[in-house]
């Protein structure tokens, strides 16, 4: 146990992160229209490298031009890799209103990445007077950015959530699959003649929500490629919430709900997390540290895991 108290992460909903290609400007309006909580309009891998520019100019006006309403708005910029991501920062820092919230970063592989940027944006802001500071997210999706998590959730204070990208990932890391993140048939062990299927993202998720809780930032689950598998989401969702990540990515409006009814405490999890509070309080009152509800041990630490579920709710319902 560490003396130091583990940080709080940002305090606003983000079950759902809905993307839509820069290049496909008729999608933005539907997009502000939907129930996500944060918007991803992306420069990145869904624009094809004839329509950077044209994208890019496309999210700048709408920034401004659309009702994002409470939303989060953020930008997906190309990869450190690339020709493009330095004119994306310039771009939208010099030319998106404040409507603009945050950066995504993308293929971040070590905490320098994430400075890199920083010090881009941290000039621009301090050139052009911006006084809404610009928040980042990261995407994980390489074996380096998962080599190197830790030091990537310390990178910045404007760092508030980091995604897991499976389809780059799995790439990276040479995996057998092109399926986007789910059930892999292969990845399967064997008892008595039977198939047991395992989940080959689990510790990749572990990873990146112990690094997240570490310091303060919201772990969220990336894109389910199979927008027709509503079950095979709800399954890959509910695996992520079990594990702590607080959203995932809609890569299709179908999996909005999805994502809203998975990552929002049910009314029976509310419940029982408020009947746990008030039991701990009763034992409380008797001097005691532990107790019995529905018969079994509910302790101090209990506590906190029913605060999660009631921080959660509240959070959501504003
Ligand atoms: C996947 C799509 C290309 C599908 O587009 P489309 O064929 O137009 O879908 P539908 O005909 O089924 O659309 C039905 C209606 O919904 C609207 N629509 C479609 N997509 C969106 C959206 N993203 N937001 C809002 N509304 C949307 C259509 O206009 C239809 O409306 P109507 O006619 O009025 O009924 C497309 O959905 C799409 O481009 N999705 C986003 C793709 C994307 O951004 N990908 C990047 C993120 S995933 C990734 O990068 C991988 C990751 O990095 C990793 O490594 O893992
Ligand atoms: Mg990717």
């Amino acid at each position: 146990m560490s003396f130091r108290i583990q940080p709080t992460p940002p305090a606003r909903p983000n079950r759902c992160q809905l993307f839509g290609p820069g290049s496909r400007p008729a999608l933005f309006e539907k997009m502000a229209a939907s129930a996500a909580d944060v918007i991803n309009l992306d420069l990145e891998d869904s624009v094809a490298p004839n329509d950077k520019d044209s994208a890019r100019a496309n999210v700048i006006a709408a920034i401004g031009a659309v009702d994002w309403g409470k939303k989060t708005v953020s930008v997906r910029i190309n990869g450190l890799d690339t020709p493009y991501w330095y004119r994306d920062v310039v771009d939208l820092l010099e030319q998106a209103g404040d409507r603009l919230d945050q950066i995504m970063i993308p293929k971040v592989g070590c905490a320098a990445d994430v400075y890199a940027v920083d010090a881009l944006v941290t000039a621009i802001e301090r050139a052009k007077g911006r006084t809404k500071p610009i928040a980042f997210e990261v995407i994980i999706e390489s074996a380096a950015g998962i080599s190197h998590v830790e030091e990537i959730a310390a990178s910045s204070p404007r760092l508030q959530a980091m995604s897991l990208g499976a389809a780059d990932f799995a790439a990276s890391m040479g995996m057998q699959t092109t399926g986007i993140g789910g059930t892999q048939q292969d990845y399967y062990m064997l008892q008595g003649g039977a198939r047991h299927w395992s989940d080959p993202w689990h510790w990749v998720q572990a990873a990146i929500v112990a690094a997240c809780r570490t310091h303060g930032i919201l772990p969220v689950d990336g894109p389910f490629g199979d927008f027709s598998d509503d079950e095979g989401f709800r399954a890959q969702a509910r695996r992520s919430a079990v594990l702590g990540m607080v959203g995932k990515w809609a890569i299709h409006p179908k999996q909005i709900a999805l994502c809203n009814e998975v990552f929002t405490p049910s009314a029976a999890a509310m419940a029982e997390a408020r009947e746990i509070l008030a039991a701990m309080a009763d034992a409380k009152a008797r001097g005691e540290g532990a107790t019995v509800y529905k018969g079994r041990l509910v302790d101090i630490a209990s506590i906190k895991q029913a605060e999660v579920i009631v921080r959660q709710s509240e959070m959501i319902a504003g």
